[in-house]
């Protein structure tokens, strides 16, 4: 199988960067994430660089959903990315990671008060997802004070090659102000007491492999851009929101590059941008493009099982691993303690299926794939789970959630520890009635 370069084999063992996963698993006990930070600068700069050369207004806002533990965050902080924030609680990892406030968004459909209130004392500009949002936020505004300055969400009415749960641009989906409606939701901002419109936002979607969507993108972007610059917003950013998807099956998928898709956006936008007579910054908020590739999940097998078929029982399950149940996501398994040649013969391998230990018939991590023969003890590593792994994992059958480990050469270090039913039983209230 492909690997990224920071994923290698080495006598028998699946490596991440410098360390044995085995070595890892031994050490920090398991389930155990191990992300490996170089991979993180590398893919960001790769994403970067590919942006600059078109233009020299380019910030990056790093989808803070896809992985918010504190030390990817001030990675990116180091890196210059601000982020995109969709709860207070992004908002504040953000904060607390030294990003600067001027790049991020706080994006949503469904704000809370108390959320539009915290972006205005924190002098965080909000992407509004609706007319009835322009009117709460005009209103808070007023009783601080101050101007916020926004954007809003288009909604683009674009089909994009994804899991329909993760097309996020459809005309039925949920976000955003369609393009028919658009300009008046605009007239509405710039007549509204304490609001600036100062930008464009925009989604279409999530693990997108074809760079065509994006430039289409851009082009409802643009049009949008124009129509608004003749009505007197003057725009200082456009955000055409998340990145390119990664190729989750190694050796088939396709590979688009950033630079296949600056290729096409960036075009687009500045062929636009020039026409209409305006310099507005370029944002993107790539997630999974950053981080997918940069972590796997270590799993220990439990026991295996042959059934109808050949169950590898495991102990991480969609409890820590949502993707594969939520969207049928495909992800790479190896057997971290059995790879290279003395494993690869194919009649020596078997087809088996990686389950979970969660109570559901869903909760099964990787179907059907020829592995060599699996026993109680070996290591599972599930490849690509840096984004929406992690951070969409629950405490389901009341299991506490994992450990995170970092690695970036020879260093290594616990990102979060694991939880104990400590964890799981603290936020429980004795009742009264219950003594
Ligand atoms: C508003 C918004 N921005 C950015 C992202 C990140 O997308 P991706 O991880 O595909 O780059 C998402 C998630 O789909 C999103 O909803
Ligand atoms: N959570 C999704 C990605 C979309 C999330 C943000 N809109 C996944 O795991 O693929």
């Amino acid at each position: 199988m492909n690997y990224p370069p920071h994923i290698s084999e080495k006598d028998g063992h699946l490596y991440i960067g410098e360390h044995d996963t085995n070595v890892l698993a031994e050490k920090y006990g398991t389930p155990l994430y191990v992300t490996d930070e170089q991979r993180i600068r590398d893919n960001y700069q790769s994403y970067y660089d590919a942006l600059k050369g078109y233009y020299d207004k380019v910030q990056v806002l790093y989808a803070a959903k896809a992985n918010g533990n504190l030390a990817v965050m001030k990675i990116f902080a180091s890196l210059g990315a601000g982020a995109d924030i969709f709860s207070a609680g992004e908002l504040h990892l953000a904060l607390a990671a030294g990003m600067n406030p001027d790049y991020l968004l706080y994006n949503g459909s469904s704000k809370t008060t108390e959320d539009l209130s915290l972006a205005l004392e924190k002098k965080i500009r909000v992407s509004l997802d609706s007319v009835d949002e322009l009117r709460q936020l005009s209103a808070i505004a007023q009783d601080a004070g101050v101007t916020a300055e926004v954007s809003f969400r288009v909604n683009p009415a674009m089909e994009v090659p994804t899991h329909p749960k993760i097309a996020t641009g459809l005309a039925t989906s949920k976000f955003g102000i369609h393009a028919g409606e658009i300009v008046s939701a605009y007239q509405a901002a710039m007549d509204a007491e304490n609001i600036l419109p100062v930008g464009i936002h925009c989604h279409i979607g999530s693990q997108i492999l074809e760079v065509a969507p994006f430039a289409k993108e851009a082009e409802v972007l643009i049009s949008v851009a124009s129509e608004i610059t003749d009505i007197g917003v003057k725009l200082r950013f456009m955000d055409v929101g998340g990145g390119l998807g990664i190729p989750y099956h190694h050796d088939t998928d396709p590979v688009p590059t950033p630079a296949e898709y600056a290729d096409a956006v960036m075009p687009v936008f500045l062929d636009g941008i020039n026409s209409i007579g305006i310099k507005p910054e370029f944002w993107v908020e790539p997630g999974r493009f950053l981080m997918a590739d940069s972590t796997v999940l270590l799993t220990r097998v439990n026991s295996v099982k042959q059934s109808h078929k050949k169950f590898v029982n495991v102990d991480a399950g969609f409890n820590l691993l949502a993707r594969p149940a939520m969207y049928d996501s495909y992800h790479e398994v190896v057997v971290a303690n059995k790879t290279g040649p003395d494993y690869a013969d194919d009649a020596k391998r078997d087809v088996m299926t990686v389950t979970g230990p969660i109570c559901e018939t869903g909760d099964i991590l990787a179907h059907d794939r020829l592995l060599p023969a699996v026993e109680s003890g070996d290591l599972i590593a599930v490849l690509d789970t840096g984004a929406y792994g992690f951070s969409m994992s629950s405490q389901y059958n009341s299991r506490p959630r994992c450990a995170e480990v970092m690695v970036n050469g020879s260093q290594e270090g616990l990102m979060r520890r694991r939880e104990s039913i400590i964890d799981i039983k603290q936020t429980m209230k004795d009742l009264p009635w219950q003594k």
